[in-house]
């Protein structure tokens, strides 16, 4: 019962619902004991042979109202339970939701999508299972358990219902037993279903890797291993779920059994009447509902304790980046200086980047070369304050990045990153992403800077075009460009293209490049490359090399020097050499 415990907060919330729902829940459990204590002296009335009509006749009418009564009243606790417990899945799942666009990268390499799909799913569906069915269950097993016993115990014979009540201790050690079973079997399926998320995600994400390497039946067998585990690590919890019924029919079986059995002797003894008699068996079935729910109940606070706990724990995980040291609201707009002295990954016993410094000025283009894994994108995270570390140092505007708050410090920054994601919407819709707002002037306009105007046009329905997901219907250049062009609606203060131009060939490029140098001639653009034309024309330009800084200039200069700019540079440019006699073709 810990989880109505943790749940407080919200029942003080919803404070009014719960106390009218609980009010007209036990109005209900005390008007459904009219219809037996009827029966009761009506079999009385007969066997003394004093009933008339006008008896039955205020029976039926007494009866009939309270009918209607419980008609009504049932249906406003529904409304009032259930519809509160509806309120409490929203607000943890607009909690959770908030959670995971607050959380940085490194969140999201810890954990799984469809871990954290199960979580906003199943759990909180569990969760709200325990607000709604939870709290009848608990009213129910408590409050009409406890009407009909004490109307047995005090208006008919309380030696009778004690003695019928004999083996119920039986059933609380069986639901005891069998609750904690469940809760360990409960978790164990929750688990299962979180992979089968996990899997899932994958199998469709990675549908053409599978596809691709003819691993289409391997993928099907491995899902439907997992699916079996699901199905079996459920039918393990519903071995136990289907004990509570059993357990309960057969204690309810028993009291009947001494009722009867007790009960007659004494009617013959005449210290209970027929009619009184009749009452109480009535009654004692009605005691089976309260059982049942009280068994139900185990089985729900167990899910719900184990999903909750899940829930809870994920939004206690703290944030790795957060406001605390913001001292500006205000959107940084130009120089940005870098002096890292070294920056490690949390996991990671190496540094990622060591000994780098460089100043960029507003309004200048840097380029950052190096081979892979030189740190080119662990630069642009702490840039983008995706991670930190206190031996790294961003200054914006002369200030630390970590003074500006987050919010406002991100909106400086228009990101094209290596794997762009497009939203299944409307083409339009996904270049007008960051500013709902923009006008189709301004969407066009950008489209037309990133180059792929021309191809939304050529498509059937143009700006209109759904994208799927992850733009499955675009070639990697097209879903590329769109990418540019949802950074540039934002006419952003600082835009990084993170490898961004690999997809398009060199005279795209070329054409991307003197767009944006045109457009953004008083504003700061990064480009990262592992091509060097799409940085040959920077104002400076930064090599790395496993995580160093190892040359810095102009285009021109670092050709003089001959490392390993001028050495790539010389190397592609003879590529495309190559590949221009051979197809008059371009290189990438
Ligand atoms: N999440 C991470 N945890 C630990 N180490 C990481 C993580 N991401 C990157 N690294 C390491 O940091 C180093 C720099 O990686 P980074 O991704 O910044 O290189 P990169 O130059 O952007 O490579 P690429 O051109 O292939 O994108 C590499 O040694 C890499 O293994």
């Amino acid at each position: 019962m810990q989880i109505f415990w943790s749940l407080r907060w919200f029942f003080q919330k919803e404070w009014l619902a719960y106390s009218v729902g609980i009010g007209i829940l036990m109005l209900v459990s005390a008007l459904a004991l009219l219809p037996p204590y009827a029966a009761g002296r009506v079999v009385d009335q007969i066997a003394e042979g004093t009933l008339t009509v006008g008896d039955l006749q205020y029976w039926a009418v007494l009866l009939l109202g309270a009918g209607i009564l419980m008609y009504i009243f049932r249906y406003i606790w529904r409304i009032m339970i259930f519809g509160a417990a509806i309120r409490l899945a929203k607000l943890l799942r607009s909690r959770l939701y908030e959670h995971y666009t607050k959380m940085s990268a490194s969140f999201y390499n810890r954990r799984r999508t469809g871990d954290l799909m199960a979580h906003s799913t199943n759990d909180i569906k569990a969760v709200e299972q325990t607000a709604g069915i939870g709290v009848l269950t608990l009213v129910d097993s408590i409050a009409m358990g406890g009407f009909v016993i004490a109307a047995m115990a005090f208006t008919i014979s309380w030696q009778l219902t004690l003695l019928c009540l004999l083996p119920m201790p039986l059933m609380a050690a069986a639901t005891s037993i069998y609750g904690n079973i469940l809760h360990h079997r409960f978790g164990q399926a929750q688990a299962a279903f979180s992979e089968l998320n996990n899997k899932v995600q994958e199998s469709v994400s990675g549908i053409r890797v599978t596809k691709a390497f003819g691993q289409e039946k391997a993928e099907v067998a491995a899902f439907s291993r997992q699916s079996d585990k699901v199905v079996e690590k459920n039918e393990n919890v519903a071995r136990v779920d289907a004990l509570f019924e059993p357990t309960i029919s057969l204690v309810v079986g028993i009291s009947y059994f001494l009722a009867v059995f007790f009960g007659a002797r004494f009617v013959i003894a005449g210290d209970l009447t027929i009619g009184e008699l009749t009452s109480f068996t009535v009654y004692l079935g009605m005691l089976t509902w309260p059982m049942l729910a009280f068994g139900l109940l185990f089985n729900i606070v167990e899910r719900g304790r184990a999903s909750y706990g899940r829930i809870e724990s994920l939004l206690e995980e703290k944030q790795d980046i957060t406001d605390e040291r913001a001292e500006y609201s205000s959107i940084p707009t130009g120089s940005i200086n870098v002096v890292i002295e070294s920056c490690h990954y949390p996991e990671a016993e190496q540094a990622s980047l060591q000994d780098i410094s460089f100043y960029v000025q507003k309004g200048e283009t840097i380029g950052i070369a190096g081979r892979t894994g030189s740190g080119k994108t662990t630069l642009l995270k702490l840039l983008l304050r995706e991670m930190e570390d206190p031996l790294s140092r961003i200054e914006v505007d002369g200030v630390s990045a970590a003074s500006y708050q987050l919010d406002s410090y991100r909106m400086a920054f228009g990101y094209v990153p290596q794997d762009h994601f497009l939203f299944s919407i409307s083409i339009a819709d996904n270049i007008a992403f960051a500013r709902p707002d923009a006008s189709f002037k301004e969407i066009v306009h950008a489209a037309k800077t990133a180059h792929v105007h021309e191809d939304i046009i050529n498509m059937e329905y143009g700006y209109d075009t759904i994208v799927g997901e992850r733009g499955v219907t675009l070639s990697g250049g097209q879903k590329q460009r769109l990418a540019i062009a949802r950074a540039l609606i934002t006419d952003p203060e600082i835009l990084i293209l993170d490898d961004s131009l690999s997809a398009v060939d060199a005279k795209t490029e070329e054409s991307i490049l003197s767009h944006l140098q045109r457009e953004r001639h008083n504003k700061t653009t990064w480009i990262v490359s592992h091509r060097m034309s799409a940085i040959k024309h920077a104002d400076q330009i930064v090599v790395l090399e496993n995580g160093r800084q190892i040359e810095r200039g102009t285009h021109d200069e670092l050709m003089k020097d001959h490392r390993w700019y001028a050495d790539m540079y010389d190397m592609q440019q003879l590529e495309s050499l190559v590949e221009k006699g051979g197809k008059d073709g371009a290189p990438g």
